[in-house]
């Protein structure tokens, strides 16, 4: 565990509930979907490379939304998403596993479990293509890897510092995330993504998380090495019947005319 500033109230009251939450039973064995060709194959086909996240409500967003997360997640993929990210944490997240489920039965591409998972056998209950592991609240980093690996998963390893990346990339992350909202402030600043970015080597796909939501912060986070855009928040305003143009006015910032209309 990094200690560097405390972490907000709303992340030490998610923590506590992670730590209370039941052990599933069994033990999953998943054939992942990859992340890194679908980001890839998205790219090669002039579609920005966004991982579109189904997050209802969140400690940082005012009140839910109640949409059906199966049409929410169909009409990311209609607006081009390569990927897709679905909050399974009940409590401060409105998610859960069956969500995860029910999505990942509906659409081709790969779905990331986003949870804070603190121990291996939290790994277990629901299926996806990837797992989110956050570097600051694990003790034991490499095990929990070894541990999603074990299961078939992909992990997504989230930082915020280049303290944090060196750590994933010494225990064998090969997908990293930079938060771009810090964990002791709940503040988004996109000049995170850059600093941490540039340290990373070139075999790791990078992912620029939070406070993404204009063309121009896909193209800033693009030009600065991101292979991949997680985006919940600006992609979800508005409900299942603007979700389709939300994402593609995201998948669509590196097309000639995105960039020559503003
Ligand atoms: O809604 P935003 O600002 O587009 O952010 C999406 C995603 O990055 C954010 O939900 C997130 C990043 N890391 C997390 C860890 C747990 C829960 C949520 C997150």
């Amino acid at each position: 565990m990094d200690n560097e500033q405390p972490l907000a109230p709303a992340v030490e009251s998610i923590l506590a509930a992670a730590r209370d939450r039941p052990v599933p039973e069994g033990r999953v064995s998943v054939t992942p979907r990859s992340l890194p060709d679908a980001l890839a194959a998205a790219a090669a086909d002039g579609r920005a490379p966004v991982i579109a996240e189904v997050k209802p409500t969140s400690p940082t967003t005012d009140g839910a939304n109640d949409d059906d997360p199966v049409a929410l997640a169909r009409a990311m993929v209609e607006g081009g998403a390569a990927a897709l990210s679905v909050l399974t944490e009940p409590e401060h997240f409105g998610g859960s596993v069956g969500t995860l489920t029910r999505v990942r039965e509906a659409v081709e591409v790969p779905v990331l479990r986003k949870d804070f998972l603190l121990a291996p056998e939290q790994l277990d209950g629901v299926e996806a293509d990837v797992v989110l592991l956050i570097a600051r609240f694990l003790d034991d980093l490499p095990g929990m890897l070894e541990a999603a690996r074990e299961r078939g998963f992909q992990a997504l390893v989230e930082v915020h510092t280049r303290a944090e990346l060196r750590e994933a990339v010494d225990a064998g992350a090969d997908i990293v995330g930079v938060n771009n909202r810090d964990l002791a402030r709940l503040e988004v600043d996109l000049d995170t993504f850059e600093r941490v970015a540039a340290e990373a080597p070139d075999d790791v796909t990078l992912v620029a998380e939070s406070g993404l939501s204009t063309p121009d912060d896909v193209r800033r986070m693009r030009a600065a090495g991101a292979d991949g855009l997680l985006v919940g928040t600006a992609i979800m305003a508005g409900g299942v019947e603007q979700v389709t143009a939300n994402t593609r006015r995201l998948t669509e910032a590196e097309t000639t005319d995105t960039e020559t209309n503003e």
